[in-house]
């Protein structure tokens, strides 16, 4: 069977210009989810995990941007740097200025009248075409309106605290239907039923016209409460008809989260971002949600991405791993490639600092050493060089390109580099890697 993408990022950059400086979160990052997939993200915190899943959603807000890159959904790119572009516009509309001023200043005291119209017209023609490069570019991109519609409808997302997304002065029932009575319609079976009791031949004609024209209602209140309930119940909220009546505060951590992904999947996403969903509950009630995200999977084929800066949880769910770092990405493969033969120095790292029982006892973790880098002035080599026991010089010069290791598995590391004759020289001084 072909593989299909569902979700691909191509080459991403986001950056967040603070009155610091320009913080590069996600730094040309490239990866897929296949449909049907889940797909772990990890990587310790400030990796940038949320700030790439947040640019698919284009929930980015100021001071962030997308910058550059492309994001593609079922075949279709969705990205948009439209407001880098205006950053941009906006710094090129200085200059503009600046450089009108100092010909009018020059011309003060030359009072050359043609020469001065020339050369400000010359001006004004180099930076109309650059704006008009500008403009061109970002008419081409999805509008932040045709954006919405895949927002909650194609993918939807749920964090780790589910009271940042729940609205604690509305019950679960008004929250769930307010948004499925927004993205859901009938089915066209049920359209059908309901046209052919129309008695008016005409009218049933026409009605049957647009239903074939996909012109379908959106569901009425008691339809999508219906709706509602069937969710709740299969993310296995008990007495459903009863607690969909209650408030978010009136659930436990646990509850909650479950209630959240029954809104999220309510719309029928074909893809769920998860972000870290497991955190900030119990050991317990994790396992429960990650049993239930599983089920869901089995179920309904919902395509998902799963954030964490657990590699053990990643072990549970996913079926393909990409390991973030510095904001950019050391590592991608199957999950039994990323946890039977990591390549990357910084995945063996991560593996080293899981807990493993080893005959029953805890054997010791090995947290890394060091530091993250800090993305106001990140490293030009690789993200990981300052921290890694195999660092050569090419690492703190240039960041690794994706090495091919198998037809599934991608690893950013100069060490994969047969033809590097630092690897050589590396090899000889340390001994085998
Ligand atoms: N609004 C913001 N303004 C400035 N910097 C930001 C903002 N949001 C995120 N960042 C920076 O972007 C970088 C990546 O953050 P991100 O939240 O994606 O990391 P993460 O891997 O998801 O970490 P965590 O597991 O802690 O959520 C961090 O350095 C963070 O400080």
């Amino acid at each position: 069977m072909d593989k299909k993408n569902i979700i691909e990022i191509k080459d991403l950059e986001t950056s967040f210009f603070t009155h610091l400086g320009e913080v590069k979160a996600v730094r040309g990052v490239t990866y897929e989810l296949e449909d049907g997939k889940v797909l772990g993200i990890v990587g310790e915190s400030g990796s940038g995990k949320s700030v790439t899943s947040l640019s698919i959603m284009r929930l980015i807000d100021e001071p962030g941007t997308i910058k550059s890159g492309e994001i593609n959904f079922n075949g279709e790119k969705i990205s948009s740097n439209r407001r880098y572009i205006r950053k941009l516009a906006m710094n090129v509309k200085q200059k503009r200025k600046e450089e009108l001023k100092a010909l009018k200043e020059l011309f003060k005291e030359h009072k050359d009248k043609e020469k001065y119209m020339k050369d400000r017209k010359e001006i004004l023609k180099k930076y109309h075409q650059i704006l008009k490069g500008f403009r061109d570019e970002a008419q081409s991109q999805l509008s932040e309106k045709e954006m919405a519609k895949y927002r909650g409808n194609e993918i939807a997302m749920i964090f780790q605290d589910p009271m940042t997304s729940l609205n604690p002065v509305y019950t679960i029932e008004n929250q769930m239907i307010e948004v499925i009575r927004r993205h859901i319609t009938i089915t066209q079976e049920k359209a059908l039923e309901e046209a052919n009791k129309i008695t008016n031949v005409k009218k049933r004609e026409a009605k049957i016209k647009d239903i074939n024209q996909g012109k379908l209602r959106k569901v009425n209140k008691k339809e999508a409460r219906e709706r509602a309930i069937d969710y709740l119940k299969l993310v296995g909220i008990p007495e459903p008809e009863e607690r969909i009546k209650q408030y978010p505060h009136q659930f436990s951590g646990g509850m909650r989260q479950r209630a959240l992904i029954a809104l999220a999947l309510s719309c029928e996403p074909k893809v769920l971002i998860a972000d870290e969903p497991t955190t900030a509950l119990d050991v317990t009630i994790q396992a429960q949600i990650l049993e239930l995200l599983k089920k869901i999977q089995d179920e309904i084929g919902t395509s998902v991405i799963f954030i964490t800066h657990d590699l053990g949880v990643i072990a549970e769910i996913c079926t393909h791993v990409v390991v973030m770092y510095g904001g950019m990405l050391m590592e991608k493969g199957t999950i039994d490639e990323i946890f039977y033969s990591p390549q990357h120095p910084y995945t063996r790292g991560l593996h080293r600092s899981i807990p493993k029982d080893v005959v029953g006892q805890k054997e010791r973790l090995q947290p890394i050493e060091g530091s993250p880098p800090d993305l106001l002035n990140p490293p030009k080599g690789c993200p990981f060089s300052s921290r890694c026991p195999h660092a050569m010089k090419v690492c703190l010069e240039k960041a690794a390109p994706l090495f091919k290791v198998t037809d599934t598995q991608e690893s950013s590391c100069w060490l994969l580099d047969k033809d590097a004759p630092q690897v050589e020289d590396f090899k000889k001084a340390r001994g085998t890697v």
